[in-house]
């Protein structure tokens, strides 16, 4: 529809066809064109409606002679060259003579002299929006209802183009009395007050953050079923003009009328349905127009980059509360679609081969150097080569026989960590001995990679006992100072490659070649990373070779190097790894992305998600009571029993704690997926290609899906699956995924976290330092919990 062809329509807010047949929302000029020329004066209202609004919006006040001015303050002072209250001087002899401050002096007008100006034959398409301030008394709309009907036939007609827009509940029976045939629009910037006091008005003008919020759009929603349309004030942004048209507002306020007047007829003409004609050829090409999602808007070339500060969680949260559950960004010209809502991620997770959303990532250069995109499985774009790998490496991991060797290994490497943990306890003065204080935090990174390390290739990372002996005034003398040194080389080297692989991710290559900070990061990246991939790749080699010379009758160990390097060969350590479609053996290249991925997955994700269990812990004791119980139920009084896998299953309060500790954290921020082919979610649709960002966070604290989400509250996870018990939204709970991508390290997690639950809690009293302080953490790949201070005391003492 055209800006200029609305005269045949009829401005009645509370009519349902005055906004369902729009395509963009209205333009209003605030206070006239008040960017321009004074505001609320004949001038700036005469050059809104040459630059083409829909509408004027104005404000009233009454003066002590009865008549109505054109003014927004209630004093004259601001704008005038008067001053005092409005309500105690008279127009006629008084305010009169009074003109604007700003140039060009103006002169104050009246009510009628703006109606004698809308009433115009030119003028008929302009509509009216009358700004009543709550502080008014409702008798000015007895003397605007004489006003009006002192204009005798006009007014038939004139009065269905009015609103009068009220901020206080307590004009409605006045203009129910007095005005009955003019239509009631609330103005307000609360959407509860808009809900309890004005349920009955005929349409809503309210705030723009107000309206844009994730609450806003359901009013929207609302009032549209209704048949009531919805206006924002005050918009004079691009971004924001564009969302509330993306939000399907009906009108916007704002003071800049020309600017965004040109700014919708562009937009309109760009999203008229267009048709290419191939030259000569007689052809009808059509091009698809894919519907904008709400969103900032983006500049040419960079898009939105320029406004992404810090990590996208934080940005994602700051998108969700501005544009809603669905959005858009632009990455330079790449867009990128953030979703907060679990309902919407349906078919993004739906487990198929067929799946639109089974590739992670759109095509990045930088990937593609550091090699990741055809190789291992979390960044692999290669299907084929996905699917391959990660069948191997599910199964892998999966084992009975892994997982076991997963709870005995976390076991042993734990009593070696409190050796270390004794030891500087003896070391500490002031305690007595019976307490120790401990960054948790700082040890837990660097068990889980001990962990990891050991499970993948039955090798030693000496990564906390490297801690140790930094914290330590002796050095340990369980491992020899060459493999300390070199593990510790090793380990700074894996989380360079950890580095690199956001930066590569997120940084374009143009910056990385020509912005000199940006090329001399990823020249250091870029060497940490082939230095990792040999080192790894000669642990391959090595292997391989151990393998061949192992005599056939001695037992390979089953660590998952060694289960991949043999799968599919005649020494297959495994069962069932293969099948019938997957007959070949792994390549050294394969294994050595697929060992890397464990290390770049499995670390950093247990050993923060364990931080913040023990965090929840210290300040919920309630939670950490319960938890001690089912522990003692499962273990009985002896702290020293060897911890079994099958006893794992039985510790379903631990479970709900992860989960819930999980849930509120969200440990993996975003989860990427790309669209293969075309789509569209809800009723926009995109190209091929559109990168997909789930925002987890927003996803795990909706209120949709979600009972007092801010709440730490493990047991709504106990009692699901049975009549009357809890019941989780489908895809609401996203800590590890969903669909064919979801972590395929979920067991292993599982197994590794409430074995060390079991270890720490049942033996020790841990208490937080700093009980207080809320948790401390950075975003990196995955949120990092930092600095956690804790005191643990011999439950025997
Ligand atoms: C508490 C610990 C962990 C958490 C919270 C976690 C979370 C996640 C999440 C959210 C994803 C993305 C899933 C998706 O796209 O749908 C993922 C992927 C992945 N995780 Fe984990 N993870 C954890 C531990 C592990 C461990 C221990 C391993 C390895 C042993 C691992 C290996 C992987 C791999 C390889 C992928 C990529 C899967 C693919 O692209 O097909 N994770 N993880």
């Amino acid at each position: 529809m055209n800006i200029m062809n609305m005269e045949s329509q009829i401005f009645s807010p509370g009519s349902c066809d005055f906004w369902m047949s729009k395509t963009r929302p209205f333009i209003v000029g605030h206070r006239g064109a008040s960017a321009e020329y004074p505001e609320n004066t004949i001038l700036s209202i005469k050059q809104a409606i040459a630059d083409g609004v829909n509408a004027i919006e104005f404000d009233i006040h009454s003066t002590l002679d009865n008549e109505l001015i054109i003014m927004h303050d209630p004093s004259l002072d601001r704008t005038t060259t008067g001053s005092g209250m409005i309500s105690s001087r008279n127009y006629f002899g008084d305010i009169e003579f009074f003109t604007t401050k700003e140039e060009p002096h103006c002169s104050i007008p009246r009510f009628q002299d703006v109606l004698d100006l809308l009433l115009k034959a030119e003028n008929s398409h302009v509509w009216v929006v009358i700004d009543i301030k709550m502080y008014l008394s409702p008798e000015i709309l007895v003397t605007l209802s004489k006003i009006l009907k002192s204009y005798n036939e006009d007014l038939s007609v004139f009065s269905k183009r009015i609103s009068l827009g009220i901020w206080h509940p307590k004009f409605i029976s006045y203009a129910k009395t007095y005005l009955p045939e003019i239509p009631i629009v609330h103005i307000g910037v609360s959407l509860k007050i808009a809900r309890n006091y004005f349920a009955d008005a005929d349409g809503y003008n309210l705030n723009y953050i107000a309206v844009s919020g994730h609450e806003g759009q359901n009013f929207i929603k609302e009032a549209h079923n209704k048949g009531k349309p919805v206006f924002a004030w005050t918009v004079n942004k691009e971004d924001r003009a564009k969302n509330c048209h993306n939000l399907g507002i009906d009108a916007i306020m704002t003071d800049k009328t020309k600017f965004f007047v040109d700014f919708f007829k562009k937009f309109e003409n760009e999203n008229e349905q267009e048709e290419e004609y191939g030259e000569g050829t007689g052809l009808v090409i059509e091009r698809r127009k894919y519907r904008p999602l709400p969103g900032p808007f983006p500049l040419p070339f960079v898009g939105n980059r320029l406004q992404y500060r810090g990590h996208p969680a934080t940005w994602a949260k700051r998108l969700q509360e501005e544009y809603g559950d669905i959005c858009e960004i632009y990455m330079g010209n790449e867009r990128h679609i953030w979703i907060s809502r679990a309902d919407l991620v349906e078919k993004i997770f739906r487990p198929s081969l067929n799946n639109n959303y089974l590739i992670r990532i759109t095509p990045r250069e930088g990937l593609d150097e550091i090699d990741v995109t055809t190789k291992g499985i979390t960044f692999n774009r290669s299907l084929d080569s996905w699917i391959f790998n990660r069948r191997f490496f599910n199964q892998a991991i999966s084992s009975l026989n892994f997982m076991k060797q997963s709870v005995i290994r976390t076991q042993n490497l734990f009593e070696e960590m409190e050796d270390y943990w004794r030891e500087l306890k003896l070391q500490t003065e002031n305690t007595s001995g019976k307490e120790f204080t401990l960054n948790i935090s700082e040890w837990m990174i660097r068990f889980t990679t001990d962990v990891i390390f050991i499970l993948t290739t039955n090798k030693r990372a000496y990564s906390f006992a490297n801690y140790f002996n930094q914290l330590s005034n002796t050095k340990t003398k369980q491992h020899s100072e060459i493999e300390m040194i070199e593990s510790e080389n090793l380990i700074k080297n894996i989380r360079s490659w950890l580095h690199a692989l956001q930066f590569f991710m997120d940084t374009p290559s143009l910056w990385r070649e020509y912005i000199p900070n940006f090329k001399k990061r990823s020249e250091y990246l870029k060497s940490e990373v082939d230095r990792l991939n040999n080192t790894f790749m000669e642990l391959v080699k090595q292997r391989r070779k151990e393998i061949e010379m192992t005599p056939e009758d001695e037992q390979l160990m089953p660590d998952m190097l060694t289960m991949l390097l043999t799968v599919n060969t005649p020494r297959d350590i495994t069962t069932k790894l293969a099948d019938e479609h997957h007959t070949r053996p792994l390549s050294d290249e394969e294994v050595r992305g697929n060992i890397l991925e464990v290390i770049s997955a499995g670390v950093d994700t247990t050993a923060n998600t364990f931080c913040f269990i023990v965090y929840h812990l210290g300040r919920y004791p309630d939670v950490k009571e319960k938890m001690l119980q089912e522990f003692n139920s499962v273990f009985g009084d002896d702290l020293s029993r060897q911890i079994e896998y099958e006893d794992l299953n039985k510790l379903v309060y631990c479970d709900a704690i992860i989960k819930e500790v999980s849930r509120l954290m969200s440990i993996v921020p975003v989860i990427f997926r790309m669209s293969i082919n075309e789509d569209e979610i809800i009723r926009y649709n995109f190209p091929a290609g559109t990168q997909i960002n789930v925002n987890t966070p927003a996803i795990h604290t909706h209120p949709k899906h979600w009972k007092d989400p801010e709440k730490f509250d493990p047991s709504r996870f106990l009692n699901q699956g049975v009549p009357g018990g809890n019941r989780i939204a489908k895809n609401s709970l996203l800590i590890f995924g969903g669909g064919l991508r979801m972590c395929p390290g979920k067991n292993l997690a599982m197994t590794e976290l409430k074995t060390l639950m079991v270890l720490l809690y049942r033996k020790y009293d841990v208490d937080l330092v700093n009980i207080n302080e809320p948790v401390k953490y950075h975003y990196s790949i995955v949120k990092s919990c930092d600095d956690l201070m804790i005191r643990i005391k011999d439950k025997k003492q």
